[in-house]
C-alpha cells in the first residue's frame, strides 16, 4: 500500500488515536470518505452528490494542537510525556513526530515536552487528581506564521513561574530557531483549569510572555485570535470551504450565519450579502467578532451572542431569507430545528462536521425542507473525519 509520493508512515501509526488512513493512497482515502457520505444519504430522493473537494495538502495541516500530558515507561524509567491518547484512550503516547500536525507546533511540543521534564512538572492524573500538568495547546497563524501556546495546568502555582518560563522561552527558541522555518513564537499563555473535565481549557489565564494572540487572515479579512475561540484546524483548505458557502448566497441576501465563531463565515461571504447576522456563545469568539467588525472597517456584519436557541427566535419577522449553520459535531437538536422551521428561510446552507448528526438534522428539516445538495470537504486528511457543506431548500417557496 502507498501513501502520497514522499511520505513515509509516521512512527506512532496504529497505536496513535489521531490518524487512520496513513497507510493508504490519499485518493482511496477520499474515495472512502464520499462513500461514507453517499452511503448515509441514500435514502434522500432528488440529491446531487458532489464530489469530494481534497485538502490541498494532505500531511502537515493542523494548525492547531491540543495534547494531553501523560506518564510512561520508557526504557525502564518513568517518564512525563505529551502526545495524544492511544486509539484505547488508556495512555499518552510519548510524540516524537506527526504528520497531520504543522512541524512548527511538533517542535514546540517536543520543546515544552523536554521542558517539563527538566523542571520535574508532574502529569496531572484524573484518578488521584494529583500533579500539574493538563494539556499543551498551540496555535499557529497559516498568513503570518505567528504561534501562541498555553500550558494548562491544574493549579495556578506554576512552581518559580516566572525562571520557569523565562526557560520555557529560551528552550522553544532554541528549538525553532530564528530563521522563522517553523513560525514565531509570540505569546506564552498559564491557562488554569482546576475543574475535572473533559474540557481541557479553564477560564483563567496568566499572561507570562508577548502577547495572547496572533494574527490570522481570510481572505481580505484580519483577525486576532486567541487561545479559547474555534478556528478551523486546516487553514489551507478552509478557503475553499467557505466558498462553497459563498457560492449558495444570492446577491443582496440577508443572512443569519448561526454558530459563527469569530465570524470568519460572516466576513467571507458579506461582500455578497445586504446583511450578515452572526450568533455565537463563547464570550471571547464574540468579543473577537466585534473587534473584527472595526478592524476590517465592514458595516453590513453584525454579532448577537448568546445560545442559537435563544437568540434566533429574537430575529423572527426581521427578514432574513438565508441562513448559514455551522453547530459543533452534536449538531442542531430539536429545539434549534423547530426555531428554523418556524422562521420560513428560502435556503439553509448547513457546514457539518458529524455526517451522522447532519442526517438526524435533515431528518428534522424535511417536514420543510428538502435536501438539495451534500458536498463533502476533507478538512481533515489521515483522519475519519469529513466536513459536508449540505444545502436545503424551503419547499413553499421553491
Ligand atoms: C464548528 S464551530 C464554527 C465556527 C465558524 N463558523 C468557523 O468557521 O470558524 C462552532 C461554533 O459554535 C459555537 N457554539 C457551540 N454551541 C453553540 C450554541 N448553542 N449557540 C451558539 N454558539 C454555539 C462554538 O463556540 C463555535 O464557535
Amino acid at each position: 500500500m502507498t501513501t502520497s509520493p514522499g511520505t513515509k508512515i509516521c512512527t506512532h501509526f496504529g497505536t496513535c488515536g489521531g490518524c487512520n488512513y496513513l497507510d493508504i493512497d490519499y485518493t482511496k482515502e477520499l474515495r472512502k470518505k464520499e462513500q461514507t457520505i453517499k452511503e448515509l444519504f441514500k435514502t434522500y430522493r432528488h440529491l446531487e452528490f458532489r464530489t469530494i473537494v481534497p485538502s490541498p495538502s494532505p500531511e502537515y495541516y493542523r494548525h492547531k494542537i491540543q495534547l494531553p500530558f501523560g506518564r510512561r515507561n520508557i526504557a525502564n524509567k518513568t517518564l512525563l510525556t505529551l502526545g495524544l491518547f492511544n486509539k484505547e484512550s488508556t495512555f499518552v503516547l510519548d510524540q516524537t513526530e506527526c504528520q497531520i500536525q504543522d512541524p512548527g507546533l511538533t517542535e514546540i511540543a517536543l520543546a515544552v515536552k523536554q521542558w517539563a521534564r527538566r523542571e520535574g512538572l508532574l502529569p496531572y492524573n484524573e484518578k488521584s487528581r494529583r500533579g500539574m500538568m493538563k494539556y499543551l495547546v498551540a496555535r499557529k497563524s497559516f498568513s503570518t506564521g505567528e504561534i501562541i501556546l498555553g500550558i494548562v495546568t491544574a493549579k495556578e502555582d506554576l512552581p518559580h513561574a516566572k525562571d520557569a518560563s523565562k526557560r520555557l522561552h529560551t528552550a522553544i527558541q532554541n528549538r525553532i530557531g530564528k530563521t522563522g522555518k517553523f513560525g514565531k513564537i509570540v505569546g506564552i499563555i498559564q491557562n488554569i483549569n482546576t475543574k475535572h473535565t473533559t474540557m481541557a481549557l479553564g477560564r483563567e489565564e496568566h499572561l507570562l510572555w508577548g502577547r495572547p494572540y496572533i494574527h490570522e487572515h481570510f481572505g481580505k479579512h484580519k483577525f486576532r485570535v486567541g487561545l479559547s475561540t474555534f478556528l478551523q484546524v486546516n487553514p489551507i483548505q478552509t478557503p475553499s470551504l467557505y466558498n462553497l458557502v459563498l457560492d449558495e448566497i444570492e446577491p443582496e441576501s440577508r443572512v443569519i450565519d448561526a454558530y459563527s465563531g469569530i465570524g470568519t463565515i460572516s466576513f467571507w461571504i458579506s461582500g455578497n450579502c445586504k446583511e450578515v447576522m452572526g450568533i455565537e456563545e463563547n464570550p471571547n469568539s464574540h468579543k473577537t467578532a466585534l473587534e473584527s467588525v472595526k478592524y476590517n472597517k465592514v458595516h453590513n456584519v453584525r454579532f448577537r451572542k448568546g445560545r442559537v436557541a435563544e437568540v434566533l427566535p429574537t430575529l423572527f419577522g426581521k427578514n432574513y431569507d438565508t441562513l448559514v449553520l455551522d453547530p459543533p459535531r452534536t449538531g442542531l437538536g430539536v429545539e434549534v430545528a423547530e426555531t428554523i422551521l418556524g422562521m420560513g428561510f428560502k435556503k439553509i446552507v448547513y457546514v457539518s462536521c458529524d455526517p451522522m448528526s447532519l442526517r438526524e438534522d435533515t431528518n428534522l428539516l424535511a417536514r420543510q425542507y428538502f435536501l438539495n445538495s451534500v458536498q463533502p470537504v476533507d478538512m481533515f486528511p489521515r483522519t475519519d473525519h469529513v466536513e459536508t457543506v449540505a444545502v436545503f431548500r424551503n419547499k413553499n417557496l421553491t
